[in-house]
């Protein structure tokens, strides 16, 4: 480190003081930002050339479709509007303007439209040029949603296509999103459909070191998903929450490369003290200006106070990007960064490598009693609508087993399995129950589930054909849903001093256990 600098610094965030280290990479920093770097090659996280050639002419020509019917509308409706350069643009944000998609990852974009043109245009005239194109497949609009999208498939690949509508007659092709005086006269679901691009570009402007923030969150990405911890949907966190915990420690080590970075995601937030809110430092006027815009802003509405791991977005109007975290949710992961640290820390001491930190768990390892819930859907459509579905419910059934005082953790695998075939799904969820239980019922959690699950259901058509099974089985039972090859894949975990678990464990590398937070409290920010 150059004597010039000063090895620290602090940063206020809420009025508490945050070091900032400004450590510059050692060369083995560098050696094993080098061998991250292959080992994400490895574990697929980077589409191949042809694929992202692809994703940018599809953008293209969504832009220029987009283009054209913004001018067609504005032409119809405007006083001399046939000269009338109207502008209009396609704009992506989520992982792919972030720059970390991997390969077959939807790209999101957002349609940004001038005042002229109605939310009614998009998913009438638009809707109707994009259906005519043989390019699209399965195009899906859900107008009535909170935040209303058309989804379809152009040569291949998977959009999100969401509508914000400007107070402008034109929009430029320089236009800065991030400014928060756009807002003033938008419609709510177009503010929200907005936002995910205002949150991307917050993101990149808030980063020291864009490419050292996007190897780092691939890094994220990969562990998280290998971990099962990767889903906002099922009560985990999704893809915006990790890019902003990834974005604060490149903040709070801002000349660190991405191998010390990733070690530092798992120090600083398995040792956070939640629910003290996660929130990215930005300019003290950029902040105060947008408290002043609204008295809305994060925290101040009584169901926030409730959240359990608070991870602010970066721009107006700000939202707890997880709300969908629940008691076991928290202890999963919370216990999965613990661990994730230990091998980071061995990482670097020469005694571990990134495979065995990016390895898969194996999930049935970990509990010995589990609820199945096993979806029979007849067709693969009806299971991709209905999986759906029921996968952004299955979280209710997580709360109430943990409203059941008799259990210690519910844990909810996000991962689903298809073992038979394509229309037919089963998720698990793995027990611990509390040491003084010796029997337990779980009726009744699970018949108030399945009749609420019903009644919603039946308000959506081509439901009527679903069989969903939900029951309670043992560890052993487990082969009669999936087989042995599923069940023994992945590192398996060892519970501390089981032999029964040593049994069980048919020649999966064993996963570091003990108490992985008594080496993360002996650790201090250098
Ligand atoms: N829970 C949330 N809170 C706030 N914004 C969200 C949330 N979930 C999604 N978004 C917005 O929608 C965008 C797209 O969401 P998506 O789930 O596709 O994540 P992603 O970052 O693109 O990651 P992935 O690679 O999994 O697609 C996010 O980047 C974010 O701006
Ligand atoms: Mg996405």
């Amino acid at each position: 480190m150059s004597s010039a600098t000063p090895a620290a610094t602090t940063t206020k965030i809420y009025g508490v003081s945050q070091p900032i280290s400004l450590a510059n990479p050692t060369p083995q920093d560098l050696s094993l930002t080098c061998s991250l770097l292959q080992e994400l090659k490895s574990f697929g996280s980077f589409e191949a050339k042809e694929e992202t050639t692809k994703r940018i002419q599809v953008l293209q020509f969504l832009n220029v479709t987009v283009k054209k019917w913004i001018q067609g509308i504005s032409a119809a409706r405007l006083p001399n509007g046939k000269f009338f350069e109207a502008g209009g643009q396609v704009v992506s944000f989520g992982s792919y303007r972030l720059g970390v998609h991997s390969s077959g990852g939807d790209i999101d974009s957002v349609v940004i439209a001038p005042r002229q043109v109605t939310r009614t245009d998009f998913f009438t005239s638009l809707k109707d040029i994009l259906i005519r194109n043989p390019n699209v497949k399965n195009l899906n609009a859900v107008e009535k949603a909170f935040v209303p999208i058309m989804t379809f498939e152009f040569a291949g690949v998977d959009v999100d296509l969401l509508f914000a509508r400007l107070d402008l007659a034109v929009i430029p092709d320089k236009i800065d999103l991030t400014d928060d005086n756009l807002l003033k006269n938008m419609d709510q679901k177009s503010v929200r459909s907005l936002n995910g691009v205002r949150v991307a570009e917050k993101l990149l402007q808030l980063v020291p070191n864009r490419e050292s923030f996007c190897m780092t969150l691939r890094a994220i990405k990969v562990w998280a998903k290998s971990h099962g911890v990767y889903s906002n949907a099922m009560g985990f966190f999704g893809g915006i929450t990790w890019a902003i915990l990834v974005a604060r420690t490149c903040q709070l080590y801002p000349n660190a490369s991405p191998s010390r970075l990733v070690q530092k995601v798992f120090y600083v937030f398995s040792t956070w003290n939640y629910p003290s809110p996660i929130v990215l430092c930005m300019p003290t006027r950029e902040r105060s200006d947008m408290l002043a815009l609204d008295n809305l802003c994060w925290g101040r509405n009584h169901a926030d106070r409730f959240h359990l791991m608070p991870i602010i977005t970066p721009a107006f109007p700000e939202q707890n990007s997880t709300h969908n975290v629940s008691r076991s949710t928290m202890e999963v992961i919370k216990k999965e960064m613990a661990d994730a640290l230990v091998i980071c820390n061995d990482i670097f001491e020469g005694k571990s490598d990134w495979k065995f930190l990016f390895e898969e768990v194996n999930f049935y390892s970990q509990y010995k009693h589990f609820v199945v819930m096993k979806l029979d859907a007849k067709k693969e459509e009806t299971e991709n609508s209905y999986g759906g579905f029921l996968e952004s419910r299955l979280r209710v059934l997580v709360g109430a087993f943990e409203r059941n005082r008799g259990i210690k953790l519910a844990h909810l695998n996000p991962k689903k399995c298809q073992p038979t075939s394509k229309a037919q799904s089963i998720w698990f969820i793995g027990l611990e129950f509390d040491e003084v239980v010796k029997n337990m019922d779980l009726t009744r959690e699970i018949d108030n589930f399945k009749w609420n699950l019903n009644v919603q259901a039946k308000q959506i058509a081509g439901f009527e054909e679903v069989e969903l099974d939900i029951s309670y089985v043992k560890r052993s039972q487990l082969i009669k849903y999936l087989p042995a090859a599923e069940l023994k894949k992945g590192r398996f975990f060892v519970a501390k001093g089981s032999s029964e678990d040593n049994k069980e464990n048919a020649g999966g590398l064993k996963r570091k256990c003990g108490d992985p937070m008594a080496s993360v409290a002996s650790k201090k920010l250098c």
